[in-house]
């Protein structure tokens, strides 16, 4: 299968805190905030791979600062590195003030989708060449990433994720 780049699954998806979207101190609930980047993580997982994708997990989301209403909030993913059949997705959030609008990071997450055919089946998917110095930089700490995830997810045993162990040996 031949490679990708970041570029071509780039998503940024922009749109408003309404009222309705926010919880009594008029800020964005954080799991709208969650639904969003989800949305645009998996129209990029969906650009690289051209297949069905489904989340399977959620491996860092932080919430950096509040987002008020009214806000213009801008939710960018792509791609930062394919395995087999999965792909990491990183995801960044602007936000931009609705007085000076200076653009600020209100939010940074990473997620895991693995690509699917008709029947849920794990099917493979393009592999990823980054470009740029931090497409290359989040590229060479996904697979650390991946391994802390199956491990959370008890889905490999700690001796095993020989990248992610030497991370802590250094
Ligand atoms: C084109 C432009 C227009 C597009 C326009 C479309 C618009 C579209 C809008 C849709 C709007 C939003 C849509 C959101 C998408 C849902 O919300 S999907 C719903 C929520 N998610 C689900 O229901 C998934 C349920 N889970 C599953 O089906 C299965 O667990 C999975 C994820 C397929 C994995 O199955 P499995 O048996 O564990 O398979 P296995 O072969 O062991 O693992 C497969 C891969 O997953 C990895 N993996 C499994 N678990 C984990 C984990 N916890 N952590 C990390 N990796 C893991 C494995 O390492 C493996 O990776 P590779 O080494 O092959 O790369």
């Amino acid at each position: 299968m031949q490679a990708k780049k970041p570029s071509e699954s780039r998503t940024i998806m922009t749109d408003m805190v309404l009222p309705s979207e926010t919880n009594p101190l008029n800020n964005l609930f954080g799991g709208e905030l969650l639904a969003r980047m989800d949305r645009a993580a998996s129209i990029a997982a969906r650009r690289h791979s051209r297949r069905i994708t489904v989340t399977a997990s959620v491996n860092h989301v932080a919430f950096n600062q509040s987002v008020p209403v009214g806000s213009v909030l801008t939710v960018e993913a792509a791609v930062s590195r394919a395995f087999t059949t999965s792909m990491e997705v990183y995801i960044d959030v602007w936000m931009e003030d609705r007085y000076n609008g200076k653009r600020s990071k209100a939010n940074e997450a990473i997620y895991t989708f693995v690509a699917v055919d008709e029947t849920g089946k794990p099917t493979e998917v393009p592999p990823l060449e980054p470009e740029s110095a931090l497409e290359k930089e989040r590229f060479d700490a996904a697979l650390r990433r991946k391994q802390l995830s199956l491990v959370l997810a008890g889905k490999m045993k700690p001796k095993e994720a020989t990248e992610l162990r030497a991370l802590f040996m250094e």
